[in-house]
Formats: C-alpha cells, structure tokens, sequence
C-alpha cells in the first residue's frame, strides 16, 4: 500500500494563521498523492514519530482507498472562536453564518474574566436560538472546572457543552457529576494509547472524533462506535485535502447529533486547492466529498515553503513516519 504513494513528489506547504491557535501561528504539511487521489500529512511538531504514524495512516487511506459511502451530504458547522477579544469574537460568529460557535477559553491563567467577555459577546452576535459550546483543552482542575463552568454556563445563556474540561477520564466524570452542561471529551479520547478502548461513556455525554489524529476515517467510525456516544467530528486544522477526510467521517457516520468543527480554514491564510473547491462553509454548512479533494499546484505555490531547512525537516520526518508505520501494519487494517 505504501508503495504505491509517490513520496518522491511529496510537496511542503506553510500558510500563516489568521490568529496563534494551539499555540502556533503558521500552519505546516506535506501533500502526496496516491493511486485514489492526493493526502496530507500534518501532525503538529510537538508530536513524535510513534504518534505521528496514526496521521500518515489516515493520508494513506485517503490516497490509496479512498472513503466509504456516506449517508448524508452536508454536515452543519460550528464556527471556531480563538482566544480574542470580544469585539473579534463577536465579529467572527456573526460573519460565520453558523448557529454554532465553540469557544477557547482557559487559554492562560487568570482568563476567566476575558472568557466570560468572550462567551457573552458570542452568544450575543447567535442569538437566543445559537448554540455555544466552549473548549478547555483539559486544563482546569475539578475544583475551577466546577467553578468556571457555572459562570460561563451563565454567560453564554446556556452551554451547549463543555470541551474536555479537565485532562484525566477520572476529572471529567467529576465534573459531569457536580455541573448542568454537557461535557464533551476530546484528548481524552484522542491522545489514548488505544483510542478503541478508552471508556469515555459515564464520564462524558459527547464524543469529539478527529480522523486525521485517530488513523482514518474507517478507524474512527469503530472508534466513534466504541465510544458509544453521540459525535461531534472536529478539524486538526488541515487544509482541504485534509479537511476533506474529516468531512467524509461526518458524513458516513451512523448518527451525527452535534455542528461540526470543521470550518478551519478560516483559521489559514491560504488553502492547498483553489477557491472554488476551497472547503469553506457557506450559511453554515459544508458538502461532503465523495473523492479526495486534488491539491491545485498553483495554489500550492503560493503556500509552498519556502524554508529549505523546514522543508527537509518535513520531508525526513516523513521518511522517518514511513518506516515506523511499515511496522505496524495494524494501523492499516481497516
Ligand atoms: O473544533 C473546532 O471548532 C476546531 C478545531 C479545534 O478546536 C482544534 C483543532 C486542532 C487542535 C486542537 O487543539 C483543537 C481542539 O482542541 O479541539
Ligand atoms: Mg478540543
């Protein structure tokens, strides 16, 4: 299956971010294509190799097999709101035409105050009828998590779910116990050492489910299965030929209850396919792909890196993936 990729032709891309996210403010991959189409490979830097090889096996089914059938052809989208003002904030969720909005918060200490500024500004710019969802990225301790929520829950009128408040299954459970929102988890299930065993059900009502990190979509639809909770499926801010793989697991999954985080790309300040296969939400949804998404060379020079130094660093990195996922040949059974 590998052999069949052409790794020699492997393209680097950079596109700057429209705002630092995750903690990094240019986004980096690489694209290949493959006998199915093209595929993007772009774990974060501070992600190792073993880690790592769960992202290529994602690209490789993409390239190599494609996805399966979906069974619905648009997925409703949440707009992503970073860690900004509430001007800005109000701004990105009232131009995003989406009904949904997640929300950073806990992005450093002592934010709760612009967070609740954050939260109501959001629900202000949605309306009654929006629904607000806020991220922690596991941050908090039980003790703030019960604290903060209840505030935020009161500043946004009502949260539709709290993203992985606390890092450990065990925190979650805790928090579920003692707060009114949902609570949704996220590394919990993402950053496990067997994703398909993690026992997520009684410690959160919601699973977020991001095939690019989890192997594939194919994997994370058994994944999603035994998690055995109702689905948000969220971007790991690829570009389109990435973004792409996301939306055909929002679309061949069984049952899809929650928005999705896939509107991203506004989040870049370029894109690997052209403008018009670019996959950017309209009135709050998005299509899904029947086939890989082609990279567009020309757009791809206009984000190509430019760095020769980064650019071997990708393309070894790559070669380094590789060889760790040719062994370990179940992270391609599908
Ligand atoms: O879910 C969304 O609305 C957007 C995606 C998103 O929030 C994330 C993408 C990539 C890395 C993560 O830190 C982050 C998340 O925590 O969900
Ligand atoms: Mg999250």
């Amino acid at each position: 299956m590998l052999d069949d990729i052409d790794f020699a032709n492997a393209r680097v891309y950079a596109i700057p971010m429209t705002t630092r996210f995750r903690g990094i403010t240019v986004r980096e991959g690489v694209l290949f294509e493959g006998p199915a189409g093209w595929a993007e490979f772009c774990p974060f830097d501070d992600y190792d190799d073993q880690v790592s090889a769960s992202w290529l096996a994602t690209a490789v089914e993409q390239c190599t097999i494609g996805w399966p059938t979906a069974v619905r052809d648009k997925i409703p989208i949440n707009c992503t709101v970073p860690a900004v003002g509430p001007e800005r904030a109000h701004e990105i969720a009232r131009t995003s035409g989406c009904a949904t909005a997640k929300i950073k918060v806990a992005d450093h200490p002592d934010s709760l105050a612009e967070d609740l500024a954050r939260v109501e500004a959001v629900r202000d710019a949605l309306g009654a009828n929006g629904h607000v969802r806020v991220d922690a990225n596991g941050v908090w301790d039980v003790e703030t998590a019960v604290k903060h929520i209840a505030l935020l829950d009161k500043a946004a009128g009502g949260l539709e779910y709290v993203e992985q408040p606390c890092k450990t299954i065990e925190e979650l459970a805790e928090v579920r116990r003692q707060v009114n929102p949902l609570i949704a988890a996220d590394e919990s299930i993402r950053r496990a050492d067997d994703p398909m065993r993690v026992a997520v059900a009684g410690a959160a009502d919601v699973a977020v489910i991001k095939c690019t990190p989890l192997g594939g979509v194919r994997r994370a639809m058994r994944i999603a299965e035994a998690a055995g909770l109702p689905c948000a499926v969220s971007s790991a801010l690829e570009t389109s030929v990435g973004l792409g793989a996301q939306l055909a697991l929002a679309g061949a999954l069984p049952h899809l209850d929650f928005a999705c985080g896939l509107g991203t790309l506004s989040l870049l300040k370029g894109d690997t396919v052209g403008v018009e296969a670019s996959l950017r939400p309209v009135e709050g949804s998005l299509p899904v792909p029947t086939a890989p998404l082609a990279v567009d060379l020309e757009a791809w020079e206009s984000v190509r890196h430019t760095d020769p130094e980064r650019t071997t660093w990708w393309l070894d990195r790559l070669d380094r993936v590789r060889s760790v996922l040719a062994t370990t040949p179940e992270l391609l059974t599908r």
